[in-house]
């Protein structure tokens, strides 16, 4: 495949004598729209971590953009074009709306650290009503939206979306739906980690499933959903 964005090979990740991830191989192509589920624990957020940089080592290997990412720092990753939301938003407690967009301007040393900038990032997630209010006034999916506005202030070509739709109503989960198909229609590589199956089934071109730290599917969502050991594994039944 020549449009690869990411090749993961043998990743895996042990803590202390209890393997989390065990040789997870995965290509995700520029502009796909990628479904990685699996039952709590399986290792969905262990993979994140790896492919980061948040732990200091794992077995395997990433390349991101033909590039190898081993003895990259997390930011050093972000500033090549990689980042992530966190499952729990993360904002800057002490920082306006806009200012949580600033600071991440900053960090990449962008000229574009201006609140211009930082104002156009928050209207690409609908949330530049609210740029000057505190992140403890924003709702639960306000506080999504930023999250994804903090992740996506660098113009990420590929972005790990860690369960953005937890809690959130049905119309909440489709507004969030409508921010990431249309960030993905700008050129934005997606992996989408979600319980929510009606959002990940809806909004995935291919579903990877990890089950027990090892991937156990991966293929077209209806064709992968229909696979016994995903439904007895994942499904419960
Ligand atoms: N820092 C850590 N130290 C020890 N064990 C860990 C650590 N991080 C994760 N684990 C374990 O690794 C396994 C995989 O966890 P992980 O969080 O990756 O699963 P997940 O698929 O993201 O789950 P969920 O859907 O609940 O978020 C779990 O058994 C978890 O307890």
């Amino acid at each position: 495949m020549s449009n690869v964005v990411l090749h993961a090979q043998g990743v895996g990740k042990r803590f202390g004598g209890f393997t989390a991830l065990s040789g997870i191989e995965l290509e995700v192509r520029a502009g796909e729209r990628l479904g990685l589920i699996g039952p709590n624990g399986s290792g969905k957020s262990t993979f994140t971590n790896c492919l980061a940089g948040a732990f200091a080592g794992h077995d395997g290997a990433f390349s991101f953009k033909g590039q190898p990412l081993q003895g990259l720092k997390p930011h050093e990753r972000a500033r090549r074009g990689l980042a992530r939301t966190f499952q729990l938003p993360r904002p800057f407690k002490g920082l306006s709306v806009l200012e949580n967009i600033r600071v991440p301007l900053a960090y990449a040393g962008r000229e574009t650290a201006s609140d211009e900038a930082a104002l156009a990032c928050l209207e690409s997630v609908e949330l530049a009503a609210k740029a000057h209010r505190m992140p403890k006034e924003l709702t639960q999916v306000e506080l999504r939206r930023l999250e994804l506005a903090r992740a996506t202030a660098l113009r990420p070509e590929l972005l790990i979306v860690d369960e953005a739709m937890a809690g959130l109503s049905h119309a909440e989960v489709d507004q969030i739906l409508a921010l990431l198909f249309r960030l993905n229609a700008g050129g934005t590589t997606i992996i989408m980690i979600e319980h929510v199956m009606r959002a990940v089934t809806e909004f995935s071109q291919r579903l990877a499933v990890l089950v027990a730290g090892r991937k156990v599917a991966d293929g077209l969502p209806a064709e992968v959903l229909a696979l016994p050991e995903v439904e007895e594994a994942y499904l419960g039944r």
